[in-house]
């Protein structure tokens, strides 16, 4: 029997990509950068002292890391049994952003140029803003700016439940990004809203309009709900996932994976808020698996609630709790089962600003008759897609290098 699991840690790269120069990431390391944090005692709240993750460091994710820095992660031996192949791959499209690191993943790179709206003020341009509002029937909007999604709720969450305006703001990444308040504006509403914008969106090449749903009072209490929904364009070709769901075979999603991928080549969605409510899912979807089965979860929270809030101690305590349930996923695992562990870019924690970080990811593939071992540099994330086609005796993609025979 054949099933793949992808687990897809959000943001979690171990070290400069080789091209980091040209996004301001020279020297960013999420991975490294939170173990040195911990070994220094600095990430204390809510778990305590060196970075412990045991199992993923049988899988070699502290080898791959040394490959792709230089160097061992602080509070991480060498003088570990390994029983996974690991590796680490620099990324060939040309953005740090989800879509693109997903999308690379799954064979397909993004070789073109995104939009952006690169203005930190001033953002949107008004003849689409004005689009945008004359078809939501709204008279105005807030935000129109680069932000963090938290902070901008502080700013601008009271003004939002008192005026009903929405509150539009991006960043760095090829995004368009809607928060309005579940209840005072309506979650249906904001998807409505979200929809528009998508369609209004498609003579600027963006990748992803996000929606940012809240709940609460006022700042002191504000807070996002699992409620969020991505609207990401197509992939522009298709990928290991449509590959395997042409084939007869069944791709299920579990969490964001199905927005990511624009709901192609995927059989089945599930979701769950939280890393604990994901992993569960996971367990549950790979009870059920049968033949030709691909089960892929995103772990958002990794990117969203630590990665880009520049919370060490909050990364690390997640990173903790993956390792601490890996044993449970790996005793599901039949004899010719796949697990992939991987990332889709840097949110290097410790970064200045709060945008993703350029890096290289890790690569560790671990059953399916796999030696044990170094699979060294990848030139792009593409190799685990080229390796799923092969490990499922597809057509290979057009991009990477499989690992597997
Ligand atoms: O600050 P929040 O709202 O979490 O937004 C972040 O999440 C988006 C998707 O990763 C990024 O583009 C970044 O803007
Ligand atoms: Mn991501
Ligand atoms: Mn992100």
């Amino acid at each position: 029997m054949k099933r793949t699991y992808i687990m897809m840690l959000d943001s979690f790269g171990i070290g400069a990509a080789a091209d980091a120069e040209a996004f301001g990431d020279t020297g960013s390391d999420t991975f490294g950068h939170i173990a040195q944090a911990c070994a220094e005692g600095k990430a204390n709240e809510g778990r305590e002292g060196p970075l412990k993750l045991p199992n993923l460091a049988r899988l070699g994710l502290a080898l791959a890391s040394k490959e792709s820095t230089g160097q061992l992660p602080a509070g991480f031996s060498d003088d570990v049994e390994i029983i996974g192949a690991y590796g680490h791959a620099d990324e060939l499209s040309t953005g740090k952003d989800t879509p693109s690191g997903h999308w690379e993943l799954a064979g397909v790179p993004v070789l073109y140029e995104w939009g952006y709206f690169s203005d930190h003020t001033n953002s949107f341009p008004k003849e689409l803003t004005d689009k945008i509002l004359a078809r939501a029937g709204l008279s105005d909007y807030l935000g129109n700016c680069h932000a963090s999604g938290t902070a901008i709720l502080e700013e601008l969450g009271n003004e939002h439940m008192t005026s009903g305006l929405p509150i539009f703001y991006t960043s760095a990444d090829s995004v368009f990004q809607v928060a309005c308040h579940e209840e005072t504006f309506g979650l249906e509403n904001l998807y409505t809203l979200c929809q528009i914008v998508r369609e209004e969106l498609e003579p600027y090449n963006i990748g992803r309009v996000i929606a940012r749903p809240f709940v609460g009072t006022g700042p002191s209490d504000f807070a996002r709900t699992g409620n969020r929904r991505d609207y990401a364009v197509e992939p522009p070709a298709k990928t290991v996932l449509d590959k395997l769901k042409d084939s007869g075979g069944e791709v299920v999603s579990v969490g964001k994976i199905a927005d990511i991928y624009a709901h192609c080549g995927i059989t089945k969605k599930v979701k769950g808020t939280g890393l604990e409510a994901l992993f569960d899912a996971t367990l549950e979807e790979i009870k059920l698996a049968g033949d030709n089965t691909i089960v892929f979860t995103n772990f958002v929270d990794f990117d969203s609630h630590f990665g880009h809030r520049r919370d060490v101690a909050g990364y690390a305590r997640s990173l903790e709790y993956f390792d601490s349930r890996l044993p449970e996923l790996m005793a599901l695992m039949g004899e010719d089962d796949l697990l992939l562990l991987t990332a889709d870019h840097g949110c290097d924690p410790t970064w200045p600003g709060t945008d993703h970080t350029r890096e290289r990811v890790p690569v560790l593939a671990y059953g399916a008759g796999l030696e044990a071992g170094s699979l060294g540099r990848r030139k792009s994330f593409a190799d685990m897609g080229q390796s799923i086609a092969s490990y499922f005796k597809l057509e290979p993609m057009e991009y990477g290098e499989s690992f597997i025979k």
